[in-house]
């Protein structure tokens, strides 16, 4: 029998010439060999999925909701701080995926070299008194330096953004792409569909239905009258009073500071984001798997309004957004909001191209 320190020296030896970076960084070289040398290695069927900004209040469960989805066949888990006791924690779930963690920029590129989908919650998020704008100083340049490293290591990936605002994040990493020469608008996603959670749950409470029954198209973008929920189109059809309307528009509208002023200091929406942002890369798997009909709500580069990005319903397939569904009839309480909608969404999105243009 060797003495336990001496095998533990071999292990470290050994391992240091053999584990890749996600293996080496998490401290404990015994536990880096078993893993080495285990069967799993993930990645002959199912996808690949990193987040970017796992570690945080959205990350963690959106990590642990991605390790759940029979889809996904890679997880990894990037962030700046804290990936190793997420990864470590997530990997000891007893489902498909295999999970690997990456703390900082130095791993930044092992994080994102062949993914599929790359789901993005990094960055700060709200305080009470603050708008979704007041993140911008922070995050876009968060947002830049992600989509910069995601056109170098992997162009190809489907891209879902939740980091806000939305509204101006969404054509940064346009911008970055076009600038990289890889921008291809079907991939790129801004993530509205906590939105779209929201009208279903605030709807089905008011009709007294079941909110998996019910589905609410929610268009234009991500902040304040810029969500605009058509209500005259949800399913199952449904008529409302014109208080009911109020309510439910300024409730659907609101519900983000509805959250952020609940929490009080201690952020914004986490895990009802993290089951949305779930619900949402799902959708986008099924269809990138070849699954019909798959459609719902994104915040993409659009051609239906005078804007050149907007929320609408999209079709998903194999290739990311297959389709741009019309707006449907409105009525003009919405026609109405849509006008509003338009105006401060326009600046927005001029703001976050501004942001990489000059
Ligand atoms: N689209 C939506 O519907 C929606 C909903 C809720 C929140 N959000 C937004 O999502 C973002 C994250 O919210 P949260 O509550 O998870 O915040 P959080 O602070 O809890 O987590 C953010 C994480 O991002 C990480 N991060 C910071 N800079 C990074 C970088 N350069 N690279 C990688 N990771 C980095 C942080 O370390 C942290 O772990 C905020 O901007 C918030 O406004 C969007
Ligand atoms: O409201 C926020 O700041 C977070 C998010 O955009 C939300 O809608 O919950």
């Amino acid at each position: 029998m060797q003495p336990s320190s001496d095998v533990n020296r071999r292990i470290a030896r050994l391992s240091a010439h053999l584990l890749p970076p996600y293996f080496q960084m998490e401290g404990d070289a015994s536990a880096n060999l078993s893993r080495a040398n285990c069967r799993a290695t993930g990645g002959a069927h199912g996808f690949k999925v990193a987040i970017l900004g796992a570690a945080g209040g959205i990350g963690q469960p959106l990590a642990l909701l991605m390790k759940m989805n029979p889809l996904v066949s890679v997880l990894h888990l990037y962030d700046v701080v804290n990936t190793p006791g997420v990864t470590t924690d997530i990997s000891h779930m007893d489902t498909g995926a295999v999970v690997r963690g990456f703390l900082g920029q130095t791993q930044l590129e092992d994080a994102l070299v062949g993914m599929d989908l790359v789901i993005i919650p990094a960055g700060v998020p709200r305080k009470p008194g603050m708008t979704r704008d007041d993140l911008f100083n922070i995050n876009a340049g968060i947002v830049r330096t992600l989509c910069e490293a995601i056109a170098k290591f992997c162009p190809k990936a489907i891209v879902n953004l939740i980091s806000n605002p939305v509204n101006s994040t969404v054509p940064i990493a346009a911008e970055v792409f076009k600038r990289a020469g890889i921008y291809d608008p079907k991939r790129l996603m801004g993530v509205t569909m906590l939105d779209v959670v929201r009208a279903n749950t605030f709807v089905a409470e008011v009709s007294g239905l079941d909110p998996r029954d019910v589905n609410v198209p929610v268009v234009g973008g991500h902040a304040g009258v810029t969500i605009l929920p058509l209500l005259s189109q949800v399913k199952p059809a449904s008529s409302f009073t014109q208080k009911e309307t109020d309510y439910l528009t300024d409730r659907i509208q609101n519900g983000g500071t509805e959250v952020v002023e609940a929490k009080a200091g201690a952020g914004s929406a986490t895990l009802s984001m993290a089951y949305a942002a779930a619900k949402f890369a799902d959708a986008c798997l099924r269809g990138m798997r070849g699954e019909a009909g798959i459609i719902q709500c994104a915040f993409v580069d659009s051609q239906i309004t005078e804007l050149p990005f907007f929320a609408s319903k999209v079709r998903l397939g194999r290739g990311g957004i297959e389709e741009i569904l019309p707006l449907g009839p409105l009525n003009e309480y919405e026609r109405k909001g849509l006008e509003k909608a338009k105006k401060e969404l326009g600046a927005s999105i001029e703001k976050g191209i501004s942001f990489i243009r000059k």
